[in-house]
């Protein structure tokens, strides 16, 4: 895939109406919503996903966060939060792909992969065909108490940029993204979109100040040496 020099940005770990809404007004043109995992900061109920995503103006994705790994569970899962995206946090143990297309017809499947060296990169090709979207993220799922993301941990940004340029699919970039980091995270991988829990909260709440710095950030950034000559012009 190309690189994007304007990069989509999705604001996840979403918790209440208050924190979705201030999220689209800072310019998310999406948000994650955390179902059950194993671990994290990030998990919302079902009852309470449905309740945002019913909320989220036409325009802006909603991501249902899954750790299931078999498509039965992930259509029922669907069908009660009502989201437009699925992001799969781990790989599929019973069931493919097609089959989710098959129930699930307009609904976008998002693959995570956990870049955790070279052997990410043959994961990611392997599966690209199959999905809407590769989403790069920092946890591990082969750890005793699986981490499937919410990490607030940078990984190997330079196997990013490969995966980016070898797939055809967009690419967003995860894992411990900040105001602080950002600009080099489009510099250096150029991602379809760019994702973020930790980065944007304090006390595990969303921080307008945080938020409101990022979204500054990923502005600036994104500006091409032309166009700022153009816009001087
Ligand atoms: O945050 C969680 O609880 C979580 C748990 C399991 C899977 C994903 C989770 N969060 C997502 O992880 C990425 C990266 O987060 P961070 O910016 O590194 O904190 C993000 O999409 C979170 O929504």
């Amino acid at each position: 895939m190309k690189q994007t020099t304007k990069p989509r940005v999705k604001i996840c770990c979403i918790s209440s109406i208050e924190e979705a809404k201030m999220a689209i007004i800072y310019g998310a043109s999406a948000l994650g919503l955390v179902s059950a995992m194993p671990s994290g900061i990030g998990v919302i109920s079902e009852e309470l996903i449905a309740e945002i995503s019913a909320i989220v103006p036409p325009g802006v994705c909603t991501f249902l966060f899954t750790s299931k790994q078999d498509v039965k569970s992930i259509i029922e899962q669907q069908r009660r939060c009502q989201v437009n995206t699925i992001q799969i946090c781990d790989y599929l143990t019973l069931g493919k792909y097609q089959d989710l297309r098959d129930a699930m017809p307009g609904i976008a499947l998002v693959q995570v992969i956990h870049v955790t060296g070279e052997e990410s990169v043959k994961e990611a090709v392997e599966v690209s065909p199959l999905v809407d979207a590769i989403l790069l993220d920092s946890g591990n799922k082969y750890l005793p108490i699986k981490q499937l993301g919410g990490t607030g941990k940078v990984h190997n940004w330079d196997i990013s940029k490969k995966i980016r340029e070898l797939v055809d699919v967009p690419v967003y970039l995860a894992g411990g993204l900040n105001s602080e980091n950002v600009t080099a995270a489009i510099k250096q991988v150029s991602p379809f979109g760019l994702d973020i829990c930790t980065g944007v909260r304090t006390n595990n709440k969303l921080d307008e100040m945080k938020l409101s710095q990022f979204f500054s950030q990923i502005y600036y950034s994104s500006f091409g040496v032309d166009e700022v000559q153009n816009f001087r012009e």
